[in-house]
C-alpha cells in the first residue's frame, strides 16, 4: 500500500495538460483555462488620462495667488489632443486625455470657478499628480494574461478592456461517473429492507461541478460484471475522466477492479494508506484516466477532494491545484487510531480548529458545517492543544 504523498506523485506525474485548445467568444469563457500567452495589443491606459475630476496645468505656471484663464474643456472621450497654453488651465475630468504641456492636475475640490477663470487653494504640487500615464497599467506587448491562467470574472474584466473578443482556451474534460452497486435506489422510489439511496453520484457531480467543470453522464451499474465491463469499455474510449464509486474493495460482487484489470486498463496505484478510501484505484484506459473510487460516501468524496480534482485542475493546464491548506492550531488534543494517514473533517472557529464527532467513511454528516479536512500523516500518532495542523478546506 503506498502512502498519501506517493499517490498523489503518481497522479502528478501521469496526468498530462490536454492540447484539446478551442476558440471561444470572450463572454463565454468563464472559469475556463488560458491555453495560450495572451499579450497586451495595446498599453493600457492607451493615453495619459485624467484620474480626477478637476483643472489641467504645468506647474511652472503655479502659485497659490494667480488666477487661471480656463483655456477649454476636455471631457472623457474626447478623441483630440489638446495642447495647453502657457500660463492657462485646463477644465478637465476622470478618464480624459491629458493636454500637451500640462503635468498636474488639481482636483475642483481645492479650486473655485467664476467667469472663465479659476483660482486654486494654496497647495503643494507634485508633477504628474492625478495622471495616469500611457502604460502604467500594462505596456504594449507584454505578456498580459499567461497560458494556464483561469478566466475568472475579474480576469475576463481585464482581458476585456484590450477590446478582445475571442479568446483561445483548454477543452474542458469530458467527465463520465458510474456509481455501483445492487443495494442501491434511486430517490423518489419506495426503500426496501436492505437498500439504501444512491447519494455519491449527486455528491460527486456536485463536487465537479462547483469546480466548473461539466459533467457528460452519470449512470449506474448494477452488480454484474458484464454490463460493468461494457458500460467501463464504452466510457473509456469517449471521456477523459471516468469517475467510479463504489465496488472497488475485496467482495465478492465488488466488479470494479477485476473488470478494470480485464479490460486492460493500466493500473497506476491501488490502495493508499489512508482514511478514508483506502481502495482507491487509479488506472489509465483507452486514453481515458479512470479513478475508482470507494462507495463508502465520505471516502468517494475525500479522495475526490484530493485526488480527483487536482487531476482535472492539471489536465485543464491549470497545474496540480489541491485544496488550499493552513496551518491551524488545533483546539483539543487528538490521538490517532491506526496507522493510516487521516482526513479529519474539522471546523474552524476562534482561529482555532476542531475536529468534528462522527468521522466514518460510511457517514457524511460531519460534512455538514465542516470548514475542511484536518491531515494527520500516517506518522503522526497524536497531536497536542494548540499543535500547528495542516488544514485543507473545500
Ligand atoms: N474485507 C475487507 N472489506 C473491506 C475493506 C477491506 O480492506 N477488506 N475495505 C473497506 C473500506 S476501507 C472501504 S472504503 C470499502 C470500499 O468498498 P467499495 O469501494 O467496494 O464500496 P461498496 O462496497 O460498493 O460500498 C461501500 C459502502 O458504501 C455504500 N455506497 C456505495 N455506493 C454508494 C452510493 N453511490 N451512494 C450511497 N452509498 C453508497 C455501500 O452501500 C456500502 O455501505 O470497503 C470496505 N470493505
Ligand atoms: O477506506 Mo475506507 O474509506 O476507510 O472505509
Amino acid at each position: 500500500m503506498i502512502s498519501v504523498e506517493e499517490a498523489k506523485e503518481l497522479v502528478k506525474q501521469h496526468i498530462k495538460t490536454s492540447d484539446k485548445h478551442l476558440n471561444l467568444p470572450i463572454e463565454k469563457t468563464l472559469n475556463y483555462i488560458l491555453a495560450k500567452d495572451l499579450h497586451a495589443n495595446i498599453s493600457l491606459p492607451p493615453f495619459a488620462q485624467s484620474a480626477m475630476d478637476g483643472y489641467a496645468i504645468n506647474i511652472e505656471d503655479f502659485s497659490d495667488e494667480k488666477i487661471f484663464e480656463i483655456q477649454t474643456i476636455i471631457p472623457a472621450g474626447h478623441t483630440k489632443l489638446e495642447k495647453l497654453e502657457k500660463g492657462k488651465a485646463i477644465r478637465i475630468f476622470t478618464g480624459a486625455p491629458i493636454p500637451d504641456g500640462a503635468d498636474a492636475i488639481i482636483v475642483q475640490e481645492k479650486a473655485k470657478e467664476e467667469n472663465g477663470l479659476v483660482r486654486f487653494d494654496a497647495q503643494e504640487l507634485k508633477a504628474m499628480q492625478n495622471i495616469r500615464p500611457i502604460g502604467e497599467q500594462i505596456q504594449k506587448g507584454e505578456v498580459a494574461v499567461a497560458k494556464g491562467t483561469l478566466l475568472t470574472p475579474e480576469t475576463l474584466s481585464f482581458i476585456a478592456s484590450f477590446g478582445i473578443t475571442e479568446l483561445c482556451v483548454q477543452k474542458q474534460p469530458q467527465i463520465s461517473i458510474f456509481v455501483n452497486g445492487d443495494e442501491l435506489i434511486k430517490a423518489g422510489q419506495e426503500l426496501e429492507f436492505g437498500q439504501i439511496y444512491e447519494s455519491n453520484s449527486l455528491g460527486l457531480k456536485a463536487a465537479v461541478e462547483n469546480t466548473n467543470f461539466p459533467v457528460a453522464s452519470v449512470q449506474h451499474l448494477p452488480d454484474n460484471k458484464i454490463k460493468v465491463m461494457e458500460a467501463i469499455s464504452k466510457a473509456t474510449t469517449e471521456m477523459d475522466f471516468l469517475l467510479l464509486s463504489g465496488g472497488i474493495s475485496v467482495g465478492d460482487y465488488d466488479y470494479i477492479g477485476s473488470s478494470l484489470r480485464e479490460l486492460g486498463c493500466q493500473e497506476i496505484f491501488y490502495k493508499v494508506k489512508q482514511k478514508p478510501g483506502k481502495p482507491l484505484f487509479f488506472g489509465k484506459l483507452n486514453d481515458c484516466y479512470v479513478f475508482a473510487l470507494p462507495g463508502n460516501p465520505a471516502a468517494s468524496l475525500t479522495c475526490f477532494y484530493e485526488y480527483v480534482l487536482p487531476a482535472l485542475h492539471q489536465f485543464s493546464g491549470n497545474g496540480f491545484k489541491e485544496l488550499s491548506t493552513f496551518l491551524i492550531p488545533l483546539a483539543h488534543d487528538f490521538k490517532k487510531k491506526g496507522d493510516r494517514a487521516q482526513f479529519l473533517k474539522a471546523k474552524i472557529e476562534n482561529h482555532k480548529v476542531s475536529v468534528m464527532g462522527k468521522q466514518a467513511s460510511s457517514m457524511l454528516r460531519s460534512f455538514i458545517n465542516s470548514s475542511g479536512y484536518v491531515y494527520i500523516s500516517a506518522e503522526q500518532a497524536e497531536v497536542k492543544e494548540g499543535e500547528l495542523v495542516e488544514v485543507r478546506v473545500f
